[in-house]
C-alpha cells in the first residue's frame, strides 16, 4: 500500500476560523501531496487569514465547489451546523473520507449526513495547532479501513501528535482534557499576571513574565525526563517561597478542586452536546 505521504489527494476544508485556518496552513506547509480547498462563507476573512502566498483554493458557497470530489473532508464548523453542513456538502464528498472535530457531535450523527457511513471519523485536535503542537485524539468504528486511519494520522500529524482512542465516550471526555486544556492554561496565565500586577508590576513586566513562565515550564516539561512531580520538587526549596506558595495553592479546596471540578464540568458539557446533537 502506498503511504498517506507519498499519494496526491484532494482535501475539502470546511470552516476556516480558528482550527480550520490552523489545520489549512499547517497542510499547506507540512503535506505538499495534498490539494487544498477551503469553504467558508466569510471569504475575504478566510483569504486574510491564509495569506496569498500559498496554492489553496477558496470558495464561499457551495456553486463554487461545482461537482469536485475530494479525497478528505475536514469538517471544522461549529457543532450545532455540523450535521446540515455534511448534508448541504454531501454531492461533493461521494468518494470522501470525512473527518468531524466538531465538540460533542456523535459518529451516529454525522453519519446520517454520509453516504459511506464506514469513512467517518471524529478527532479532537487543539488550538496549539497553530504552532503544530496539537495534541488530537481520533475515533472511529470498526468499519474504518486501515487506509483511512493511516490517512487521518497523516493529515492531524501535520498539526502535532496523533492518538487513536478506544471508545467514543473517551472523546468526549479527552475534549474536556486535551481540547480545553489550553483554554485552562491560558485563564492561569491570566489569572498570574493579575497576581504580579497586584503585587506592584506594570500590565506589561506582569504579561511578559506569565508567558515566560509558562514557554520556560513548558520547554522543561518537552525536554526534561523528570515528571512534573520531580521538576515541581527541583523549583521547591525546603521553607522557601515555592512551598510557601504551594500551600496555598494545593489545599485541597484550592487548585485540587478546582482542577477537577473545571475538568468535570467540561466533560458534562461535551455529553450534553452530545445530547442537543441527537
Ligand atoms: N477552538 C478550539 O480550540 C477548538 C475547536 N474545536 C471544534 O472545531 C470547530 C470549529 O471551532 P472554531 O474554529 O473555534 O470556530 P470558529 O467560529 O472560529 O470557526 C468556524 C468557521 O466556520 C465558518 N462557517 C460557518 N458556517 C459554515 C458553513 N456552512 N460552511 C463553511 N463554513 C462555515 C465560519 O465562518 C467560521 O469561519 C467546532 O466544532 C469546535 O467544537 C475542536 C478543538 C479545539
Ligand atoms: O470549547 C469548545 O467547545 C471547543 C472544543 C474544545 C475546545 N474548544
Amino acid at each position: 500500500m502506498m503511504s498517506p505521504a507519498s499519494k496526491r489527494r484532494s482535501v475539502l476544508l470546511i470552516g476556516c476560523g480558528n482550527m480550520g485556518s490552523a489545520i489549512a496552513l499547517a497542510l499547506q506547509d507540512k503535506a505538499a501531496n495534498l490539494d487544498l480547498t477551503v469553504i467558508d462563507p466569510d471569504e475575504e476573512r478566510t483569504r486574510q487569514v491564509l495569506g496569498s502566498q500559498n496554492k489553496i483554493k477558496v470558495v464561499n458557497d457551495w456553486a463554487g465547489l461545482g461537482s469536485a470530489q475530494f479525497d478528505v473532508c475536514i469538517l471544522a464548523v461549529k457543532p450545532t451546523s455540523a450535521l446540515e453542513t455534511l448534508v448541504d456538502a454531501q454531492q461533493n464528498l461521494q468518494a470522501s473520507l470525512v473527518i468531524s472535530i466538531a465538540a460533542g457531535v456523535p459518529l451516529a450523527k454525522l453519519q446520517q449526513g454520509v453516504t459511506n457511513r464506514a469513512r467517518v471519523v471524529r478527532v479532537m485536535p487543539n488550538l496549539a495547532a497553530i504552532v503544530r503542537k496539537a495534541i488530537s485524539v481520533g475515533y472511529a468504528d470498526g468499519a474504518i479501513s486501515t487506509e483511512d486511519r493511516e490517512l487521518a494520522e497523516f493529515v492531524f500529524g501535520a498539526i502535532g501528535r496523533f492518538q487513536w482512542l478506544k471508545s467514543e465516550n473517551e472523546i468526549d471526555l479527552a475534549t474536556a482534557v486535551t481540547g480545553s486544556g489550553p483554554g485552562y492554561v491560558f485563564s492561569f496565565v491570566q489569572h498570574l499576571q493579575h497576581a504580579a500586577e497586584q503585587i506592584g508590576f506594570s500590565k506589561e513586566t506582569a504579561d511578559f513574565f506569565a508567558r515566560q513562565i509558562i514557554i520556560g515550564a513548558a520547554g522543561l516539561l518537552e525536554e526534561d525526563l523528570r515528571s512534573p512531580l520531580q521538576l515541581k520538587h527541583a523549583v521547591t526549596s525546603p521553607h522557601g517561597t515555592t512551598a510557601a506558595g504551594l500551600a496555598e495553592f494545593e489545599q485541597e479546596q484550592a487548585m485540587p478542586r478546582v482542577i477537577r471540578q473545571t475538568v468535570a464540568a467540561a466533560a458534562a458539557r461535551a455529553k450534553e452536546l452530545a445530547t442537543e446533537q441527537s
